[in-house]
């Protein structure tokens, strides 16, 4: 397959948008700001050092946001965060969000930039460093209709300390299949610093262990089936 230029709307699970379960109406921009501004918050908070004054208004405020959510509370299949593959981060805050440039079948390459909020004290993280890694290579593992596979291991290598706040260069390889399992490559660089790698398993899961998942992360059954 070519080289897949993931862009906002094009990205490599387009077809998941076709879903029924997929309301267009889900798509909206509005909660791409939402979750940029939720990142800003943890970031803001973890650089901050507010008087308890400031501290306890605007732990009240954020209380009061949380419980006018909660009137908005979905299960997890119909949930927005997590899964819009079109959005860098896909529309969730756990993991530093990643823009994807490229998907081919047995390659990936992104781009992410690290905050204080994932700081692990003037260097990134160690345990972000297996989320990013883990969001790449899950994206090629599973990409290209290939049938689901879930993570076995990350076998992480920390090469040198992630500086933050600056970009950073995320490969993955699809390195080889033996059977159920998809053996993946990862590596991280500040130009030309390697700052980690990774080798990780994949197991394509057995029919029985993929009850749902179509709808868990909002891909058409039949695509990777
Ligand atoms: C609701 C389901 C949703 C699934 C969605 C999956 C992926 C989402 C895809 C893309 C998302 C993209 C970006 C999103 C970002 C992050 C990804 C989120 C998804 C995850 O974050 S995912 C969570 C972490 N992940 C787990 O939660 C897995 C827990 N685990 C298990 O669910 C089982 O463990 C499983 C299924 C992995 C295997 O179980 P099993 O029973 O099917 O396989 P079995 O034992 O038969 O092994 C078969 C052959 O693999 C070898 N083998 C197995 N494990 C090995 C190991 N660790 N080391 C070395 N070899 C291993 C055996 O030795 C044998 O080898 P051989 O055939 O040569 O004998």
């Amino acid at each position: 397959m070519d080289a897949t230029t993931v862009s906002t709307t094009d990205d490599i699970w387009s077809p998941s948008w076709d879903d029924p379960f997929e309301p267009t109406t889900d798509r909206d921009d509005e909660f791409a700001e939402l979750t940029d501004a939720l990142r800003a918050v943890q970031e803001a908070v973890t650089r901050s050092r507010p008087t308890p004054d400031a501290a306890g208004r605007t732990a009240r405020t954020l209380r009061d946001l949380a419980a006018r959510l909660a009137a908005f509370e979905v299960g997890e299949d119909e949930q927005i965060s997590g899964r819009r593959w079109d959005l860098a981060g896909r529309g969730q805050t756990l993991t530093p969000a990643l823009h994807l440039d490229e998907v081919t079948d047995n390659r990936a390459r992104g781009r992410v930039l690290v905050g204080r909020f994932h700081s692990g004290r003037y260097a990134m993280n160690g345990g972000v460093t297996p989320l990013i890694f883990d969001e790449i290579l899950a994206r090629l593992a599973n990409s290209c209709g290939r049938p689901w596979a879930r993570t076995a291991y990350l076998h992480v290598n920390y090469r040198a300390p992630a500086p933050l706040d600056v970009e950073l260069r995320v490969e993955a390889e699809f390195a080889g299949q033996d059977g159920r399992k998809r053996f993946m490559r990862g590596a991280m660089h500040h130009g030309d610093v390697l700052v980690a790698d990774v080798e990780g398993l994949w197991i394509e899961l057995k029919p029985e262990q993929t009850q749902n998942v179509s709808l868990a992360v909002g891909r058409g059954a039949e695509e990777n089936s």
